[in-house]
């Protein structure tokens, strides 16, 4: 059992607060969803948390162990991966080369063609020619084989057709049942809702609503309400 615990985390860009004393939890077994108008602050709060850019203040902690201060790759050993927007794949290297670059010790290439076989059919084809759908399966399989505990996922779903967002739904839910710890951020806020456990929604920075899933999922009205910057923190998630 893993477990990610952020406290009061906050986080600047161009010295103006971006993210602001945020707490959030993700643990082994279950997906917590982080949702929020566009500039809301959810892949700024990726970022810190990954070590892409740093911190202002508060903790990251993995199973007690604290990386606010470590370097992105501390963070990675540590068991912390990040699928960043936009697809990150080695174009001119083959779906299996991808694959090949990102394989830690005790890890398996068939652990990502058993979770995407759609891959398997595309293991000598070079990355910049697979389709949306396929690069980002292949970037979420390239984060599976750093062997995390922690699974980060930034807006997967932007730009692909509903069918193939539902696959990776599908597949990153797995992926929280077999043991990790997920924390999704996605534009997708019924889908995300309806495969997570623990809904976040941000809004100017700041966690709105800290709740469960199943039960936002039941108001659209209380989600719509809390895009356009609603404040209050429903006492039922305190
Ligand atoms: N590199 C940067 N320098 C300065 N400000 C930035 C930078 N990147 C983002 N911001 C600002 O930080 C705020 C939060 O942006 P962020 O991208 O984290 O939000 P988001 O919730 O992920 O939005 P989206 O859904 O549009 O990606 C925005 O006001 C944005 O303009």
């Amino acid at each position: 059992m893993s477990r990610l615990v952020v406290s009061n985390l906050s986080i600047n860009r161009a010295e103006l607060p971006v993210v602001t004393s945020v707490d959030l939890i993700a643990e082994s077994g279950a997906i917590s969803v982080v949702l929020g108008a566009n500039g809301a602050g959810k892949t700024t709060l990726l970022e810190g948390l990954s070590g892409i850019i740093p911190v202002a203040g508060g903790t990251i902690a993995i199973d007690g162990r604290e990386l606010q201060n470590a370097r992105p790759g501390t963070r990675s050993r540590e068991g912390l991966a990040h699928v960043e927007q936009g697809r990150t794949v080695f174009r001119q290297l083959t779906t299996d080369e991808n694959l090949r670059v990102s394989l830690h010790p005790g890890a398996d290439m068939a652990e990502a063609y058993a979770l995407f076989p759609e891959l398997l059919q595309r293991r000598a084809v070079k990355a910049s020619l697979l389709s949306g759908g396929e690069q980002q399966m292949l970037v979420i399989a390239r984060a599976l084989l750093t062997r995390p505990k922690v699974l980060l996922i930034d807006e997967m779903s932007a730009g692909l057709a509903p069918v193939i967002v539902t696959r990776l739904m599908t597949a990153v839910r797995k992926l929280a049942d077999d043991g990790l710890a997920v924390l999704l951020v996605e534009q997708f806020a019924a889908l995300a809702l309806s495969i997570g456990n623990r809904a976040y929604v941000m809004s100017r920075g700041r966690v709105v609503y800290d709740g469960d899933c199943a039960k936002l999922r039941q108001s659209p009205d209380e989600l719509h309400r809390l895009y356009l910057g609603g404040t209050e923190v429903p006492a039922e998630a305190n």
